[in-house]
């Protein structure tokens, strides 16, 4: 199996991890390089994978996976730039980092793919959006492909539309559980027990994200066929487009893509 130096072990850092090892790799493939020393304990007694410095992380490894925050690529990278190893594939899961500014700050020549991820990654339903740079073979984008099936699907995309990506699947789980929190508080308003009202809405927003997938039908389409002409349905939809429901999307999604730019320097 391909030998692989994970830097920065954080949420998605472990979630990748656990990607990873539901997809066939074992523990012994895979080094974690974290800062933080108790939470890479963490990691080493959850998954059973070793910890290392960064410089020690990378040198035997053949990919090395960028899962800091944007703001520490730039010092992450100068951490181990002369460590790493010839051939080394660098997959960066960082919002709003260029894959130039990676090669820039990297060996002339090395390989650089631009991964966006999904935290839904956990339970392998994720959505990873990747993007090869410059260098970048078709070879390594299919492995970076086969690394990340674990994790759920995964799509490639030029790189210039990752900005409009992350603001959609990068962040949009998060917009999903403000909607899941705020129909389980209006429930709890309406009168019902909370954990019955948690059960109505996560099984109504999965079998809704099933119907969706597994039919192919527009969302219009099966909008429209829950609304009953005068129904209980109509008078909802009313209320969230009086509130402004479909500009604030707009409006979220156009900061979220904004701030990925912004990340990006
Ligand atoms: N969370 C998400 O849903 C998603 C995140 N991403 C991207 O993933 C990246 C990581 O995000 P997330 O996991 O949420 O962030 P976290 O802050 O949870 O994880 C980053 C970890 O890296 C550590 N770290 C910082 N510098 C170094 C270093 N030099 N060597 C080793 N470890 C280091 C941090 O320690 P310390 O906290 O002490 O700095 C922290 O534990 C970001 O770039 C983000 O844009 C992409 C898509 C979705
Ligand atoms: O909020 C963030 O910046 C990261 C990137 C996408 C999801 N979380």
């Amino acid at each position: 199996m391909t030998r692989v130096a994970l830097l920065g072990g954080g949420v998605m850092g472990e979630t990748v991890l656990g990607g990873l090892l539901r997809g066939g790799y074992a523990p012994s493939d895979v080094v974690v390089a974290e800062k933080r020393a108790e939470r890479a304990a963490e990691l080493t007694e959850r998954h059973g994978v070793d910890t290392a410095t960064g410089p020690d992380a990378v040198r035997s490894a053949e990919v090395v996976l960028l899962v800091v925050k944007p703001q520490d690529v730039a010092s992450v990278l100068a951490e181990v730039a002369d460590d790493l190893a010839d051939g080394v594939l660098v997959v960066s899961l960082a919002a709003g980092v260029t894959s130039a500014a990676i090669e820039e700050a990297l060996p002339e020549g090395t390989a650089v793919v631009r991964v966006m991820p999904n935290t839904p990654a956990r339970v392998g339903q994720g959505m990873a959006v990747a993007s090869p740079g410059a260098h970048a073979t078709d070879a390594q984008l299919e492995l970076v492909k086969e690394m990340l099936g674990g994790t759920g699907k995964v799509l490639v995309v030029p790189e210039k539309q990752q900005d409009a990506v992350t603001a959609v699947s990068g962040s949009g789980p998060a917009y999903l559980f403000l909607v899941a929190e705020a129909m389980t508080d209006a429930a709890v308003t309406l009168g019902l027990p909370r954990d019955v009202a948690r059960e109505l809405v996560t099984q109504t927003l999965f079998g809704s994200a099933t119907l969706l997938q597994e039919s192919g039908e527009h969302p219009t389409l099966l909008r429209e066929q829950v609304t009953s002409p005068g129904g209980t349905t109509a008078a909802a939809l009313a209320a969230l487009e009086a509130g402004g429901l479909r500009t604030a999307f707009a409006d979220a999604l156009t900061a979220a893509r904004d701030r990925s730019v912004e990340l990006g320097g």
